[in-house]
């Protein structure tokens, strides 16, 4: 499978006719809906609040052929409506489209809204209604909620995709090929982290892919310190000291303490089983 590298894309603003606005973190399948009324110059303009951890700033590209432009709102959250407007037609002189979604506010105490911008645009202003999956609306704070609550299924159905974070490979205890199964341990910073627990998850090396379970939580049974930890399945993995990349696909069972080392052991081979099965 190939894999997309995360990077900017650098275009002249000059040429850009249609922008998108809002936060985008997720880049879940409504801000998708959004970039899907782009035209073929069009730009993603993503206004920076600071608590993006789905897809934090410099990971947010990845998911989409449109470049996107970065603000920080701290900069910004002081215009009027007009000096909002005149600042993105000075930034992007050919703007002919702007695509938001219904709940869209920008300006000063957000008090200016989608009509006040189809009056201060001179240009199309095309609104998107509210995008539900299963009746549930897609919004970043309520996938959030799902991946607090380990609910991974409907986390990636709003999302469109697997939930994926970032992770620097860093020494563990040195417990697990001794007494239980080999793991990469990795430092996550920046995204959110689902539920203590479980998961089936796939691993991304170097860009290939493998197969995988996933242990996020205290150690109660061991040394009691939080640890993210990865067990690639079927392959003995040379322990590179690449950026590890975890995709999330289902919990399976919660954080627990056990009595001895040997009944953790038999609980993670089965788990183990439980997960070859899930990609047979
Ligand atoms: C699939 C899997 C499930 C795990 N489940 C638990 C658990 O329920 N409770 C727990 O305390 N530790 C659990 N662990 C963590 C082990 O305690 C950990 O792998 C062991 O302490 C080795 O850590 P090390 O890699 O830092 O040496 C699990 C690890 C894996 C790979
Ligand atoms: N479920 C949705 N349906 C339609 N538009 C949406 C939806 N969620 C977000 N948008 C639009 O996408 C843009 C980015 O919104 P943002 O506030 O970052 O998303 P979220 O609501 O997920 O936090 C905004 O223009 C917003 O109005």
């Amino acid at each position: 499978m190939e894999m997309k590298k995360s990077s900017s894309i650098l275009v002249n603003k000059n040429t850009i006719t249609s922008i998108a606005i809002g936060g985008f973190d997720g880049m879940h399948s409504a801000h998708q809906e959004l970039f899907k009324n782009l035209d073929e110059n069009g730009a993603i303009l993503s206004i920076e609040s600071g608590y993006a951890n789905l897809t934090p700033k410099r990971y947010r590209q990845e998911y989409s052929i449109y470049p996107i432009y970065y603000y920080v709102l701290e900069n910004i959250r002081h215009l009027e409506g007009d000096e909002f407007i005149k600042l993105i037609k000075e930034e992007f002189p050919n703007l002919k489209k702007i695509v938001v979604g219904f709940d869209f506010c920008f300006g000063k105490n957000r008090k200016y809204c989608i009509e006040k911008l189809k009056d201060l645009f001179n240009g199309e202003v095309l609104v998107i209604d509210e995008i539900k999956i299963d009746e549930i609306p897609v919004h970043s704070r309520i996938i959030r909620q799902y991946l607090k609550d380990g609910n991974i299924k409907m986390a990636n159905k709003l999302l469109g995709k697997e939930y994926k974070l970032y992770g620097q490979q860093i020494k563990g205890q040195g417990l697990g090929t001794k007494s239980f199964v080999p793991t990469i341990n990795l430092k996550v910073d920046e995204f959110l982290l689902p539920q203590e627990g479980v998961y089936i998850t796939k691993t991304i090396l170097d860009n290939k892919e493998y197969k995988s379970i996933t242990f996020l939580g205290h150690r109660v049974t061991t040394d009691g310190s939080y640890a993210v930890e990865t067990h690639i399945l079927d392959e003995n993995i040379t322990n590179d000291n690449y950026t590890t990349q975890v995709k999330f696909y289902e919990k399976i069972r919660d954080n627990k303490k056990f009595d001895n080392f040997e009944d953790l052991k038999k609980q993670i081979f089965d788990d183990i089983e439980l997960a070859k099965n899930y990609f047979k």
